[in-house]
């Protein structure tokens, strides 16, 4: 049996400038989607503790699970990809979620590079992390029309990188954080929603563009505090990425709300990925008091560290 740990992953800094030729820093985390593949008589895939709804159907005995096509979307296309490369192969895939789907932390991703992983180990192919990187962006593509490949390039390279979209470039950054919390809010709509609406406003506004240019001063100054490993520096560039962030839109009072009560005992805060809700990131000063603050307030939560790996073979 082959067993694949695929990580989640969370913006530091640069969400949306990136878009606009901006750099940005995403670090894979220590969470993320664990599936196995084991050889079978036939293709078989189960998805452990997905969201859907069950419809029974007694005059026929069938159970239908509302939604669950589009969910096993990227699973498909992972599936379909790996065929077309490696050949056919009849494996019983099991996929199991630390982290929950649509909130911003890369599900899609883990899951699509995982399948590949998973699938090639199982068909005894060996495969380059560049080689999974590419052809799990091209999942995306084929899934959303248009994809960035940031997270799929994260999740199988690993560890803190510096990111360009246009044109494409990754760079490892050899630094590291204590551990930090991602909190989760509901998300008010999609990352393509989310996109096109700053879009929208960068095409309106001509004056929005300087926000862009300086969310890339914050990523170049907070790549220095990362590297130096000074928190006070990261945590303040993170408070300021966040009001930028808002000035295109994208953090709504929930956020602030939650910056605001934890403020005293955080270095600091924001949003990671498309935003509107979704993950928000916190770095403690004081861990117990934030657990306390965020158990007591009945935030969803998850404490987690940077893990230096993409996806492995465990
Ligand atoms: N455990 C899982 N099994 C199968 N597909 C999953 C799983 N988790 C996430 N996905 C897929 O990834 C999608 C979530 O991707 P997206 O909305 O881009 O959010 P994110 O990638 O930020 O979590 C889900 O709708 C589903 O299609
Ligand atoms: C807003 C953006 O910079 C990141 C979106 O991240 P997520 O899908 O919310 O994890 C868009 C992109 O890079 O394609």
């Amino acid at each position: 049996m082959v067993k694949v740990f695929a990580p989640g992953v969370v913006k530091l800094f640069g969400e949306h400038a990136v878009v606009y030729g901006k750099p940005a820093i995403a670090t894979t985390i220590d969470r993320g989607v664990f599936i196995e593949c084991e050889k079978s008589d036939r293709l078989i895939i189960e998805s452990i503790g997905t969201p859907s709804t069950l419809v029974y159907l007694p005059e026929e005995g069938r159970l239908e699970a509302l939604g669950a096509e589009r969910f096993f979307a990227y699973v498909n296309t992972a599936l379909k990809i790996a065929r077309e490369r490696w050949g056919k192969l009849k494996a019983r895939f099991s996929i199991k979620s630390e982290l929950p789907p649509s909130i911003g932390a890369a599900t899609s991703a883990a899951v699509s590079v995982g399948i590949l992983k998973a699938y090639s180990l199982c068909a005894n192919v060996e495969v380059s992390k560049e080689e999974l990187a590419k052809l799990g962006h091209q999942v995306e593509l084929n899934v959303q029309g248009i994809a960035s490949p940031m997270d799929t390039t994260a999740v199988a390279i690993g560890g803190v990188l510096k990111i360009w979209a246009h044109p494409f470039r990754v760079e490892k950054l050899d630094v590291s954080l204590p551990q930090f919390y991602i909190v989760v809010l509901p998300r008010r709509g999609t990352t393509g929603e989310i996109v096109a609406d700053v879009k929208a406003l960068l095409d309106r506004r001509r004056s929005a563009q300087s926000v862009i240019n300086a969310i890339g001063e914050v990523v170049e100054e907070a790549e220095g505090c990362l590297r130096r490993g000074d928190l006070n520096c990261v945590g303040e560039l993170m408070i300021l990425n966040n009001w930028l962030l808002g000035a295109l839109g994208v953090v709504d009072n929930r956020v602030m709300t939650l910056l605001d009560l934890l403020k005293t005992f955080v270095y600091g805060g924001k949003i990671s990925g498309a935003g509107r809700g979704g993950v928000v990131l916190i770095l403690p000063k004081d861990e117990t008091v934030v657990e306390k603050i965020l158990s007591a307030t009945g935030y969803t939560y998850f404490k987690v560290s940077i893990s230096k790996t993409g996806v492995v073979a465990i």
